[in-house]
């Protein structure tokens, strides 16, 4: 697993840009690889934080442990706090993060994973001296380009269905190898095996396994069972 190299390597000076408005991370050990936490990582929208904890126990119980918990709602940096104070054997992540002061206050939470649904040089930036793992979304070969020129491998593929699903992934392969993806966007307990199945494809993000009415009902076991399933895919 090569990690998130965004820390490690600088871009070539003068190569791009970008580079003089997106500062360098601070030196420091490598964090490690967003891609190497879970083959499938929840994708999760809080409307009441009171729901994180016995949420977050059905998907670490049903064998999720890695969970990514959009910025999406008022309540989610209040259920990323309770996640990572009261249930351990989560790592929980956010998402939907647009600009620094959102990644500031992730990691002040207790975020341990950075995700967004694309990029910009300031969002780059913070997300890169965040000192934790991150992916930012690309849907273009020109954002990889773009985005390894930068130092960074790792990369969310949004939305990945809508996209080009893994016909799109399976071309940038021949030219990218070096670029590895986590799409998410659309993908299906039925579908995620054909990502898995992809040398670029580290892991699939999605929400199939947190039906609304589940949620709304707040029916754990089902959602427990419902992760069962999709982290069997690993298998
Ligand atoms: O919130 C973000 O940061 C996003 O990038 C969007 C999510 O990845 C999708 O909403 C996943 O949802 P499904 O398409 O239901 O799997």
């Amino acid at each position: 697993m090569g990690g998130v190299t965004s820390a490690a390597s600088s871009p070539a000076s003068g190569s791009f840009p970008l580079s003089a408005s997106v500062p360098a991370s601070a030196s420091g050990p490598s964090v490690p690889s967003v891609l190497g936490l879970a083959p499938v990582v929840p994708v999760v929208v809080l409307a009441d934080a009171a729901d994180a904890v016995p949420l977050a126990r059905a998907l670490v119980a049903g064998g999720l442990s890695a969970i990514e918990v959009t910025l999406r709602t008022p309540a989610a940096l209040d259920a990323i706090r309770a996640i990572a104070d009261e249930v351990p054997d989560a790592v929980v992540g956010a998402g939907t993060l647009l600009n620094p002061e959102q990644v500031a206050a992730a990691r002040a939470a207790g975020a341990r994973f950075l995700v967004s649904p694309g990029w910009s040089p300031r969002l780059l930036g913070a997300l890169r001296d965040s000192g934790l793992p991150f992916l930012p979304g690309v849907s273009t070969a020109s954002e990889v380009v773009t985005l390894l020129d930068e130092g960074i491998t790792e990369l969310k593929f949004f939305p990945a269905e809508a996209a080009g699903g893994t016909a799109y992934l399976k071309s940038l392969a021949a030219p990218l190898p070096q670029a590895r993806f986590c799409p998410t966007g659309g993908i299906t307990l039925a579908s995620a095996p054909k990502y898995l199945a992809l040398p670029n494809v580290g892991c699939v993000g999605g929400t199939w396994m947190l039906p609304a009415d589940a949620l709304a009902a707040k029916d754990w076991a089902r959602i427990e069972r419902l992760a069962h399933e999709a982290a069997a895919l690993r298998d």
